[in-house]
């Protein structure tokens, strides 16, 4: 039988776990942030192990993000944000940039970084994704995010 690795709940980080999040339709966006902050906690994260960082909008999540994954404090970060779309092209440019920015920092860093940002075309289909009939991509992200770590902590 091969070996084999897969990220598990069991273990709670030694360090702590950042959240960026963007103000930009803070009405989704709190939810996300919400959302994920609860999963945290059910997995057995403390309050004081979770830092909540808030930026304007998607464009800048990368940024803090890529200063968050150098600091060297945190076992894994997450980021959070809701894209919808408007009457220009400006959401394809948002969306494309913020996106790659996120995996770069992801596949070139040394702790997971994980993406759970809302890129819709209507208000409404957001908000079910932040905690309504379609679930909360927020609390997605987070366990996504705690499976990462456990991960990477095996693999060393
Ligand atoms: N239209 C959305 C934005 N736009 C703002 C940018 O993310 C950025 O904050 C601004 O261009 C200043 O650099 N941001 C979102 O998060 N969601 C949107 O729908
Ligand atoms: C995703 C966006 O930037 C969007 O909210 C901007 O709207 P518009 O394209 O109508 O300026």
């Amino acid at each position: 039988m091969p070996n084999q690795f897969e990220g598990n709940f069991t273990t709670t980080p030694t360090k702590k776990i950042a959240i960026v999040v963007g103000k930009f339709n803070e009405s989704v966006t709190r939810n996300l942030a919400d959302g994920a902050i609860r999963t945290l906690k059910q997995f057995g994260i403390k309050d004081d192990q979770i830092d909540l960082v808030w930026v304007p909008g998607a464009f800048e999540i990368a940024f803090a993000a890529k200063k968050l994954v150098a600091s060297g404090r945190y076992a894994g970060v997450m980021t959070l944000g809701a894209v919808i779309k408007g009457e220009t092209d400006h959401y394809d440019l948002i969306c494309q940039s913020t996106t790659s920015a996120i995996m770069n920092l992801n596949a070139q860093g040394t702790i997971p970084v994980t993406f759970g940002i809302l890129t819709t075309d209507t208000i409404e289909q957001a908000m079910q994704r932040a905690g309504l009939k379609v679930g909360n991509e927020g609390s997605m992200t987070a366990q996504s995010l705690l499976e990462m770590i456990s991960l990477n902590e095996q693999l060393g």
